[in-house]
């Protein structure tokens, strides 16, 4: 008999807490330096990490939980090589948080370094390639893949659960029409490659998925019809309709049940704080922010405004940067956050060596195949650690969804992943290391600075800042 599922309760037989691996096998200890550190950063069970029980054992205290772990850290460390002043030196690539909350491994991209490295990260990881050709790339690059990859394998024991109970999403999107000028249509590339996405994140955790592709000229009331049909169909959880749609069907989003959407898409009456996007971005931003001032390019978006919300919520200082402002303001943060969704739009001028962190959630696809970001080539390897484009903020994005949809069907005590601690320098350390070393930028050897080489003069944030918050044709 299939598990009896709540509406939105917990499944029964559902694993609680975090999935672990079955086999219960050890790690491989992997180089030399690793075997000289703790066992608990081996990826060993040590002090600190609590074992609630065996596959196949119940736990003391609770009988009913026979194949739950706290899975013991699965972090490897590599430690990073690099000058004197890179505040990526001797650094844990890979850490795992010892706490029971999850954190993910450390970017994958960066565990082998040399020339090779490079080109995978200066193609974004993989795919499509974002950065021109030998391109300098020193700023650290985390990998939003390595988090969706760690994510994937720890929720995948809830398959088990999910599969047999027959559980559906929708994945709702346009296709552009005759005569849509060019924007529009990247724009619904963009949307597409998105959805697709999506389909793989739930089709991994089971859940049948309907990937609706409706004709941009699709009637209002057919549009409706079909939110309706979802709303009243029990076994749909979820519903996500790709943004943007065309402007004028907007309004009738809000006919989608609360209750199933995950992607915070219903603005103040969705049961989310924000959109998975934005919960991407703050857990991206989260262990860089101590004493932080974060700069959000694109703040009254759709995307901006909802890491406006979830930073504030973690009393973080912000500096929101939208339509008008003087985007040279920027320079000034320790962290940058863009979500304008214009290609290349933040250069040398904007972004800085004392950049702790830059988070790009551009994505916009161009003529030629590739994607740019918001983020210049030229700025890129200019701060401390960046997210590439592809490869960074897309993957999280899977990643959030995921978890949340976890929690909503199957497992409502599910933890939030975190984003692995990454090291940095503040404004001071950085200043101070830019005086010693003559160099701009972590890792960089000595040469021309990017940040002298003339970019557009006084950029600011482009009035079609619609990334959708403000879809329009
Ligand atoms: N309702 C929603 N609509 C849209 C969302 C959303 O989260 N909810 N996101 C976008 C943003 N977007 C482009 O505009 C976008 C987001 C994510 C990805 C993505 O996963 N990219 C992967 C690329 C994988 C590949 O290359 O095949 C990555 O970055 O690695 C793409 C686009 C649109 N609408």
């Amino acid at each position: 008999m299939a598990p009896r599922l709540g509406r939105r309760g917990g499944l029964p037989g559902a694993p609680r807490r975090v999935p672990c691996r079955s086999d219960g096998r050890r790690r491989p200890v992997r180089d030399r330096a690793e075997s000289r550190l703790p066992r608990h950063q081996r990826g060993l069970p040590g002090r600190g990490y609590r074992r609630l029980g065996r596959p196949g054992t119940a736990p003391q205290g609770d009988q009913s939980r026979t194949d739950l772990l706290v899975r013991p850290p699965r972090a490897v460390l590599l430690l990073r090589p690099g000058r004197a002043g890179d505040p990526h030196r001797g650094h844990a690539l890979l850490r795992r948080d010892p706490l029971p909350r999850r954190a993910v491994r450390a970017p994958s991209a960066a565990r082998t370094a040399g020339p090779a490295a490079d080109r995978d990260l200066a193609a974004g990881a993989g795919g499509r390639r974002s950065r021109p050709a030998g391109a300098p790339v020193s700023a650290h690059q985390l990998s939003g893949r390595a988090v969706l990859q760690t994510v994937r394998e720890d929720l995948a024991a809830y398959r088990a659960v999910i599969t047999p109970a027959r559980l559906r999403v929708t994945v709702m999107r346009f296709e552009p029409s005759e005569g849509d000028p060019d924007p529009w249509r990247y724009r619904m590339e963009a949307s597409r490659i998105s959805a697709e996405q999506k389909v793989r994140a739930f089709s991994h955790l089971g859940f049948a998925v309907d990937h609706v592709v409706l004709p941009g000229t699709v009637s209002a009331a057919e549009f409706a019809d079909r939110i309706d049909a979802c709303n009243t169909d029990e076994a749909t959880r979820a519903v996500i309709v790709q943004f943007p749609p065309p402007a004028r069907l907007v309004p009738l989003v809000q006919r989608l049940d609360p209750a199933k959407d995950i992607d915070g898409l219903l603005g103040g009456r969705s049961l989310q704080r924000a959109c998975a996007t934005a919960d991407g971005i703050s857990r991206i931003v989260e262990p860089f922010a101590e004493g932080a001032t974060v700069a959000v390019v694109g703040a009254r978006g759709f995307v901006g405004s909802g890491v406006m919300r979830l930073l504030a919520d973690r009393n973080i200082a912000l500096l929101p940067l939208d339509q008008g402002d003087d985007l040279r303001r920027a320079a000034g943060a320790d962290i940058v956050v863009s979500t304008a969704g214009s290609a290349h739009l933040l250069t040398p001028e904007h972004i800085r060596p004392h950049h702790r962190v830059v988070v790009d959630s551009g994505f916009s696809p161009r003529a030629d195949g590739t994607v740019a970001g918001d983020i210049h080539p030229r700025a890129a390897p200019l701060p401390q650690n960046i997210t590439p484009v592809p490869g960074g903020v897309g993957p999280i994005e899977m990643a959030v969804l995921m978890e949340r949809i976890v929690r909503q069907v199957a497992d409502p005590a599910l933890q939030p992943w975190t984003f692995p601690k990454t090291p940095y320098l503040t404004r001071r350390a950085s200043a101070a290391r830019m005086r010693s070393t003559g160099n701009h930028t972590p890792g960089r050897k000595k040469g021309p600075d990017p940040a002298s080489a003339p970019g557009p003069a006084h950029a600011r944030v482009p009035s079609d800042n619609k990334k959708r918050g403000g879809p329009t044709r």
